[in-house]
């Protein structure tokens, strides 16, 4: 075999497609892929333009890559994905993948293409991973029994909330909410029985949220909700029909129809509040001034002393 067949042959055994793209954006060479798995040759590209192969906003951030790449002489790294909606321009007998993601390296070499200098762009396939990743995030966010923020995922969103009001003064709404009496259900009807209580009670609150309002179980029968662009006055309401709807529905385990009630506090965002503590420690002492004067209540922490 000639050295330049043999060469060819290498480099079209990479298992990661590898591009040579001119400074214009021009497809000047392509190789390897096959373990990309994408289902489709881009050899075909050879010749093109990325402008005339992807879609204006794609093509733009791909040559930017490369013009950077050029410009600082140092490798840069990309990820991307394809889907259908998103997708190069592939030719009638290939379905576009539903969603590929790709990471690629792309880096300057000592090759000049009609007057152009050139980089290489390797691109790898890493669906899967990021499938996984975003998977493991999810779970890490989540509350198992629930399907809600967890305490983690909730205090993050707060910390946001209030970043976000510092910049810009959207204010939002705390609400803390614990259930009343809760140990008297485990202790009569069995930890099972609580869980499902604790389940039921998500549900039906959810059912009244919107998707502005972000819910979280922030400890074993405890649990907050941000109120956005809602003052002291709409959020004491929405809290309101919250411990209405619970109070009016029956949860029914054992045969037996039991009544949940929750005892709520209510604060709103100050000018004073540099971190989320602060709203926290509000949010509670009122929570802890509806339990100490009656439960089944909402408060306002503004007039809980
Ligand atoms: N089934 C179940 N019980 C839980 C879970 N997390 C916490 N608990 C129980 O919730 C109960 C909370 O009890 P307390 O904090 O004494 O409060 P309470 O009985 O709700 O009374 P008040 O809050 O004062 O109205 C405890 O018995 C915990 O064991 C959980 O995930 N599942």
């Amino acid at each position: 075999m000639e050295l330049k067949d043999r060469y060819y042959t290498v480099l079209d055994s990479l298992p990661e497609h590898t591009f040579i793209f001119s400074e214009s954006g021009i497809y000047i060479d392509v190789y390897g892929g096959e373990d990309n798995a994408t289902g489709f040759d881009c050899k075909q590209f050879i010749g093109s333009s990325l402008y005339d192969v992807a879609p204006a906003e794609m093509a733009e951030t791909f040559h930017s890559y490369i013009k950077k790449a050029l410009e600082t002489n140092q490798v840069q790294l990309a990820s991307y994905k394809f889907d259908t909606d998103n997708m190069i321009d592939l030719p009638d007998d290939v379905i576009a993948p539903e969603q590929i993601w790709f990471e690629a390296t792309i880096k300057p070499i000592p090759l000049i293409e009609n007057g152009e200098r050139t980089v290489v762009w390797i691109a790898k396939n890493i669906t899967e991973r990021h499938l996984l990743e975003k998977r493991l995030k999810e779970l890490s966010e989540t509350d198992d029994l629930t399907g809600i923020a967890n305490r983690r995922a909730f205090t993050e969103r707060l910390r946001g909330a209030l970043k976000q009001f510092q910049t810009d003064r959207t204010p939002f709404a705390l609400l803390m909410l614990d259930i009343d009496h809760f140990k008297q259900i485990n202790d009569s009807l069995g930890h099972y029985c609580g869980d499902e209580a604790i389940q039921f009670t998500v549900n039906l609150l959810n059912e009244k949220l919107t998707g502005s309002d972000f819910f979280g179980r922030i400890g074993g029968e405890e649990f907050a909700i941000i109120l956005l662009h809602s003052g002291i006055e709409s959020a004491y309401q929405k809290a309101e029909e919250l411990r209405l709807s619970l109070e009016s529905s029956r949860f029914v385990a054992e045969e037996k129809s039991i009544k949940l009630t929750v005892s709520i506090g209510v604060t709103e965002v100050r000018d004073s509040d540099d971190n989320i503590k602060s709203i926290m420690a509000r949010a509670d002492t009122a929570m802890y001034h509806s339990k100490k004067t009656g439960r089944n209540k909402v408060s306002r922490f503004s007039s809980c002393r």
